[in-house]
């Protein structure tokens, strides 16, 4: 493995609508720690995990998996899973087709991607919307597929983007419990939330500020 800690960022700067949302950022996370992504709404949690997963390229500075830079080896992105805050499901596919997907594209052989798939469905507790379309779902019920998805593909780095934010008390002890889990087996898990409670649970946070807080703030060092 490439030495270095799980994923960073140097000097990261992130546009999204052409707008610079996030400035001059570094940062960096160590493989199983579990780090809580905080912030005022509108500061940029989204648009930096997006960037982080690989999925947003930076307008400067860089993202590292593994010490190595995200722009020179692309296929690093196969290590990072991301839980999107709406989700990202298929809508016209099954709950079960949705994780079973995601694994062949990771290049699981099909009878393993569906024991895995029905695997982490149960986990979550949407086993038995297995076979219902997504769009059958309610909210939290597609949340939690999106999290079994995410799961499922043992990623080296897990990015989650509120990922307990549409579930109800028990399901959002269950969620985190969870996502903390596989942090045990030594995967790295960034969790954007507004929730002090998930916070608590994590090793660290980090707190991200609103574009001008944070250029008056490094203006003033
Ligand atoms: N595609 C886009 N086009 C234009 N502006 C965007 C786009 N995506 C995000 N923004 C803007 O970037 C800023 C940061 O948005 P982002 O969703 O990253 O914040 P956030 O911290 O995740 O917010 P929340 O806690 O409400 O989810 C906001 O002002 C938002 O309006």
């Amino acid at each position: 493995m490439a030495p270095g800690p799980a994923l960073a960022c140097r000097a990261l700067s992130c546009q999204a609508g052409g707008r610079t949302i996030v400035e001059d950022l570094t940062l960096e996370f160590e493989p199983g720690e579990r780090v809580a992504l905080m912030g005022p709404s509108g500061s940029g949690k989204t648009t930096l995990l997006t960037t982080l997963a690989g999925l947003l390229p930076p307008a400067a500075g860089r993202v590292l998996v593994g010490g190595v830079p995200l722009d020179e080896q692309p296929e690093l992105r196969a290590g990072l899973a991301l839980v999107f805050q709406s989700y990202g499901l298929l809508s016209l596919l099954t709950a079960a087709e949705n994780v079973e997907v995601a694994l062949r594209a990771a290049g699981r052989p099909p009878r393993e991607a569906m024991r895995l798939a029905a695997e982490a469905l149960d986990r979550l507790r949407v086993a038995r919307f297995a076979d219902h379309l997504v769009e059958e779902l309610s909210g939290g019920q597609q949340q939690r597929v999106a999290v079994a998805r995410a799961l499922a593909l043992r990623p080296r780095v897990l990015l989650a983007d509120e990922p307990t934010a549409e579930q109800d008390a028990t399901h959002r002890a269950l969620v985190l419990d969870e996502l903390l889990a596989i942090a045990a087996r030594g995967t790295t898990l960034v969790l954007a939330t507004h929730d002090p409670e998930v916070a608590e649970r994590c090793d660290r946070v980090v707190e991200l500020r609103a574009l001008a807080a944070s250029r008056r703030a490094r203006r003033s060092r």
